[in-house]
């Protein structure tokens, strides 16, 4: 038995999956969320907003690990928010750690800490942040992160180190799948913006919580990981429109095939966010999945290189993309086309 570690946002995606792989490898789990997303006897519940401190020393109290995994959702374009959960929640976060002498703090960042509508090739962890991050979410990943490595250097702070996944997906993700498949059906997935020749990270959840268990594992007094930020992918970036593709025909959607200009788009969206900006005060208008952030994703190159985590943290993905994505397209049997048919789906969309 190892342990207790306190998984900060464990009702989320991501944090549901590490307090498995915890669970897993016999750690003793508590949870730090906004609500509680499933029920296991083994994990112990304290539900708050880890901006205040007090809700957060209830469940931190005896701790010696925790990973900080919580976030407003990167779609929201709430600034207050952002700042208020992500810089202001987190130095609570770290204060809590202090005072209840927690020894080691894992971060969830992101590897879009670097991203800023551009080409983004293998790059390592010393590319500077975005000077012009694209959005709040972005913008203030960058401040959390920069909080929490920081603090690692203080005398009396935890030890900390970042892990910057990217592009997560697997079973019970509410954004990447259920996001394109929703498209699809609105008939908005006809068109592949640009060339469709960008590379990409997508990384399977069960890496990402790896290296997160790995890094927590290889943090110690002394540790060259300390105050550092780790990419952790899936080491086998692949092309945007492919991923996309291959994720709609396994759920029995016809893949993109038309190209459209990659700056029409990317104009239209901007003009979008601008208009939704200035209506502000008079309608509330969201551009949906329609962000000049989306867009660029889905046009620029952004893989990273995680060779850094494979040398400091013995960092190594065990589920290959191919494994992935058919893991994934069959945890959705609800998102499937109605005339979805495992047999004939080649047939069809060839
Ligand atoms: N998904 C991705 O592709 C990537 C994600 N990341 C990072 O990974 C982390 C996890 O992301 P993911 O699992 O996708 O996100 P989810 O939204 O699924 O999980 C985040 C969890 O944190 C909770 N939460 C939000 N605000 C607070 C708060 N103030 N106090 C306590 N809990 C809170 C959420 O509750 P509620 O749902 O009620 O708001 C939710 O349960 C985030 O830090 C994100 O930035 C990094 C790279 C890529
Ligand atoms: C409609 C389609 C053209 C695109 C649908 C898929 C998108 C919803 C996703 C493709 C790349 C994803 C991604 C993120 C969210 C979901 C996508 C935009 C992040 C912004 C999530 C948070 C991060 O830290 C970075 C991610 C980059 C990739």
């Amino acid at each position: 038995m190892k342990g207790p570690c306190v998984v900060i946002g464990g009702s989320g995606f991501l944090g549901h999956h590490l307090v498995e792989g915890l669970l897993l490898r016999d750690y003793v789990v508590r949870v730090f969320d906004l609500r509680q997303s499933f029920h296991d006897d083994r994990v112990t519940f304290f539900l708050g907003d880890l901006c205040e401190k007090q809700a957060l020393i209830a469940a931190l109290t005896g701790a010696t690990l925790v990973f900080h995994c919580a976030s407003p959702p990167p779609s929201s374009n709430d600034r207050n928010l952002f700042y208020r959960v992500n810089l202001l929640g987190t130095r609570t976060v770290l204060q809590a750690c202090r005072e209840c002498g927690v020894q080691n703090l894992v971060l969830t960042s992101s590897a879009s800490v670097i991203y800023e509508g551009k080409d983004i090739r293998n790059a390592s962890e010393d590319v500077p942040y975005a000077r012009t991050p694209m959005d709040y979410y972005t913008e203030t990943k960058i401040l959390q992160e920069k909080e929490v490595l920081h603090a690692g250097s203080s005398k009396d702070g935890p030890l900390t180190v970042a892990i910057r996944p990217h592009g997560i997906f697997g079973p019970r993700d509410p954004q990447l799948v259920p996001v394109l498949v929703r498209a699809a059906q609105k008939g908005q997935m006809k068109f592949i913006i640009g060339d469709g020749k960008n590379v990409v990270d997508f990384t399977y959840v069960d890496n990402v919580v790896l290296g997160h268990i790995l890094a927590a594992e290889t943090l110690e007094e002394g540790s060259p990981i300390c105050g550092k930020a780790y990419h952790v992918t899936n080491d086998e970036p692949i092309s945007f429109w492919n991923f996309m593709g291959q994720m709609l025909q396994g759920l029995g959607y016809e893949p993109p095939r038309r190209h459209i200009p990659y700056l029409l788009v990317y104009s239209f969206a901007l003009i979008l966010s601008w208009l939704c900006m200035l209506l502000r005060p008079l309608i509330h208008l969201s551009p949906g999945t329609f962000t000049p952030m989306r867009v660029a994703l889905a046009s620029t190159h952004h893989y990273y290189s995680c060779e850094n985590a494979k040398r400091d943290l013995g960092y190594k993905p065990i589920v290959s993309l191919e494994e992935a994505i058919a893991k994934t397209i069959r945890s959705y049997p609800k998102l499937r086309h109605r005339s979805y048919s495992s047999s004939n789906r080649e047939r069809i969309w060839k």
